[in-house]
């Protein structure tokens, strides 16, 4: 049988698309570990954690440290025992204006002359870009983003890998891509359909980069509440998550990983997956805590993870 010692020494173990020794070091981060050039990261109430996009000056544009460093943070968030809900908000004036064309667009240029050969080399790029959105959703903790003034291009992309999103009533929307030559590739045009659930509005968007508006943006069920100013928004994110963070982080995160599953499955399949999950998880030693607390109307004490 494996000892604990082998397990933690072997690094080809993976947990949440992350290895074993990523997660032990983790254990040992602390906030002094949450060090980037692009975040600016915060524990502002009890197992919740804020990652704000921090290049004000270059209104959050997203740069090539960006898309690594979400990674690393969103890795380490997984691992955290003590996290449990997190906030991602934009500092300054706006939420992002999207990629930050001067420093990324010349990662997407390949030297070589035969286009297939370009065309191999390039991918692992952009799926790497993909990653970068991907982690949070892949990730088991939920995410609310919290949006002001302007979301442009791969903020769409951003929150749409998102569970909740809010934002306040100056805020902006804007599927961007096509204005630069693109097709949207990193998430907007797989997750947002499925979030509004109107198709025909998504292409409407999506092909003509229209900006819409906080309300709009609330009737279609992009954003679930709106807030007059970007403090107020970030109380009301701030607010929620503390809110599903006093909740069983075993039921939260077992809800999150079945939706997830579910939206991309058939109905019949999210039922036998989440059998599967709960023949587990339903032997938590947090039903008890939960039902009991129920019962002697007292909060519910759960032990990190
Ligand atoms: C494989 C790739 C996957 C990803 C694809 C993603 C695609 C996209 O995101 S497409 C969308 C790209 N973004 C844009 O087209 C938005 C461009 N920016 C704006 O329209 C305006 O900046 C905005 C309306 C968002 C805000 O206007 P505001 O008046 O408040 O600010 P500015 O004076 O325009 O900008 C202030 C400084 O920020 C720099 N900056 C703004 N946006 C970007 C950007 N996208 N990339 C790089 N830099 C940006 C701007 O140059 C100013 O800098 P400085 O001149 O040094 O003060």
């Amino acid at each position: 049988m494996a000892t604990l010692g082998m397990l933690l020494g072997a690094t080809r173990h993976r947990v949440a698309g992350i290895s074993i020794s990523q997660v032990r070091a983790t254990f040992q981060r602390g906030m002094s570990g949450y060090q980037f050039e692009s975040l600016a990261v915060t524990r502002p109430r009890d197992h919740v954690m804020q990652v704000e996009l921090n290049r004000p000056e270059k209104r959050n544009a997203m740069n090539r440290a960006f898309w690594r460093e979400m990674v690393e943070c969103f890795q380490a968030i997984t691992a955290e025992p003590d996290v449990r809900a997190v906030v991602v908000s934009g500092a300054g004036k706006i939420f992002t204006a999207g990629l930050d064309m001067g420093d990324v667009m010349s990662s997407l240029f390949v030297e070589g002359a035969d286009i297939a050969r370009k065309a191999i080399r390039l991918t692992p790029t952009i799926k790497a870009f993909q990653d970068t959105f991907s982690v949070i959703e892949k990730g088991p903790k939920p995410v609310i983003a919290a949006v002001h003034s302007a979301c442009v291009g791969g903020g769409v992309d951003l929150i749409s890998a998102c569970d909740i999103r809010l934002c306040t009533q100056d805020a902006w929307f804007q599927i961007k891509e096509v204005d630069i030559g693109l097709a949207a590739d990193v998430g907007t045009l797989q997750r947002l359909p499925k979030i509004i659930g109107n198709d025909s509005l998504a292409r409407e968007l999506a092909f003509t980069s229209r900006r819409f508006e906080a309300e709009e943006a609330k009737q279609m069920g992009l954003v679930s509440g709106i807030y007059p100013d970007r403090a107020a928004v970030l109380e009301a994110a701030l607010d929620l998550a503390s809110t599903i963070a006093s909740k069983s982080p075993i039921a939260v995160q077992g809800t999150k990983v079945s939706m997830v599953y579910s939206r991309d499955h058939s109905v019949q399949e999210g039922l036998d997956h989440v059998a599967l999950w709960n023949s587990t998880m339903l032997q938590s030693e947090d039903v008890v805590e939960a039902v009991q607390a129920g019962m002697q109307k007292r909060k519910p004490e759960f032990s990190k993870l």
